[in-house]
């Protein structure tokens, strides 16, 4: 089974490093530094008190790795439309494309039954690019729970969590599911495959819409944004809104956005992934998190002025670093 990991960088480095030590046939797609050094050194996983190197197949260029079984693209949701064309050496009629990627996947609408079937989204996929270019036929769904960084090219620090949801966009229990799920577990990751992928990519995105823009907008880390009366208080009323926007949809939420907020405060004194690249000058994730939750609100008809202040801010606040262009 053929697998390449596009977007080789924290999230994508702690999958292939896995799956690279069992001895799987894996190829990453990374670029500058981190590529250098992986194909120098190898790829260094820290999981614990361990520290490992394996030697890894990696290329700036897909057309040296050829077609794939499963393409997992690892990459953040803006990068995603640019690789479309490049990507496609690695594209056969069989190839199986997991999104592990944040936010509103570009392929939500697809066999999901009722009136916006087949809809797509121009704030998570501009021009219908990867619509057209990877097709959806292609997608298998997936919620990414790991957290991990690039301490320094070549090296991926795992900090928490090893599940990677799967799921087929008509929910069904797939064969292709079923193998990358094995694959995956073999490797010492969780990948159960999951019925209804959207239910689960709403609780996750719940706090990616909100706790990420606010800390990023704020300074604070998690236990204190989800703790301070005043922040809480934002994040519930942006989250009130995406449930009602998820219910009109069909989504069924397990658990309530009290206790979402309660799961993040428990994570502790940690930076969003928003407010690192805000940081670090790095472009932010508000279109895929943030402006496809306001999209679908439109949509839909359900208001989100909670969304639409907190998406503004935002956007000035990294347009004037540098950090969003949209
Ligand atoms: N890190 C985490 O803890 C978590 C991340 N996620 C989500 O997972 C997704 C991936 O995040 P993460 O792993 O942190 O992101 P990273 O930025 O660490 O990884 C993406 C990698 O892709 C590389 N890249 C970008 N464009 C190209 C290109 N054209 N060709 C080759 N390589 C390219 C980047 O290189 P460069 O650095 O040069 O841009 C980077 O190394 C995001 O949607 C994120 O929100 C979800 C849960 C937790
Ligand atoms: C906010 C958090 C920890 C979970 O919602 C996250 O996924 C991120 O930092 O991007």
């Amino acid at each position: 089974m053929k697998i390449c990991i596009y977007g080789a960088g924290a999230i994508g480095g702690y999958m292939g490093a896995k799956l690279a030590k069992a001895g799987a046939d894996v190829s990453l797609v990374a670029r500058g530094p981190h590529l250098a050094a992986m194909n120098a050194n190898g790829l260094t996983l820290i999981e614990g008190d361990t520290r490992e190197t394996v030697p890894v197949r990696a290329s700036e260029d897909p057309a040296d790795l050829g077609v794939q079984d499963y393409v997992i693209i690892t990459l953040k949701a803006h990068s995603v439309p640019a690789v479309v064309e490049r990507m496609q050496p690695l594209l056969g009629p069989d190839t199986t494309v997991v999104m592990g990627v944040n936010g509103v996947p570009w392929w939500y609408f697809y066999k999901l039954p009722g009136p916006w079937e087949d809809h797509r989204l121009p704030s998570v996929d501009p021009g219908d690019m990867q619509w057209t270019g990877i097709g959806p036929a292609r997608v298998l769904g997936c919620v990414v729970y790991p957290a991990a960084e690039v301490a320094e090219p070549g090296v991926i620090q795992h900090i928490e969590g090893n599940r990677f949801s799967l799921g087929e966009p008509d929910g069904s229990k797939s064969e292709r599911a079923n193998r990358l799920s094995k694959a995956l577990g073999a490797v010492g990751l969780k990948a159960p495959v999951r019925p209804a992928i959207r239910n689960e990519m709403w609780v996750k995105l719940w706090g990616n819409l909100s706790f990420n823009p606010i800390s990023a907008l704020t300074g604070a880390t998690l236990d204190v944004l989800c703790t301070d009366p005043g922040t809480r208080a934002v994040a519930r009323g942006m989250m009130v809104e995406a449930q009602a926007i998820a219910e009109t949809l069909g989504v069924k939420f397990p658990i309530d956005v009290d206790r979402r907020i309660e799961g993040g405060a428990e994570v502790g004194a940690h930076k969003t992934s928003m407010l690192q690249d805000l940081e670090r000058g790095r472009p932010m994730e508000i279109d895929a998190l943030v402006a496809s939750v306001q999209e679908m609100g439109q949509l839909v008809e359900v208001p989100t002025p909670t969304i639409d202040t907190v998406l503004s801010l935002i956007r000035l606040r990294a347009r004037v670093a540098g950090c969003y262009d949209g």
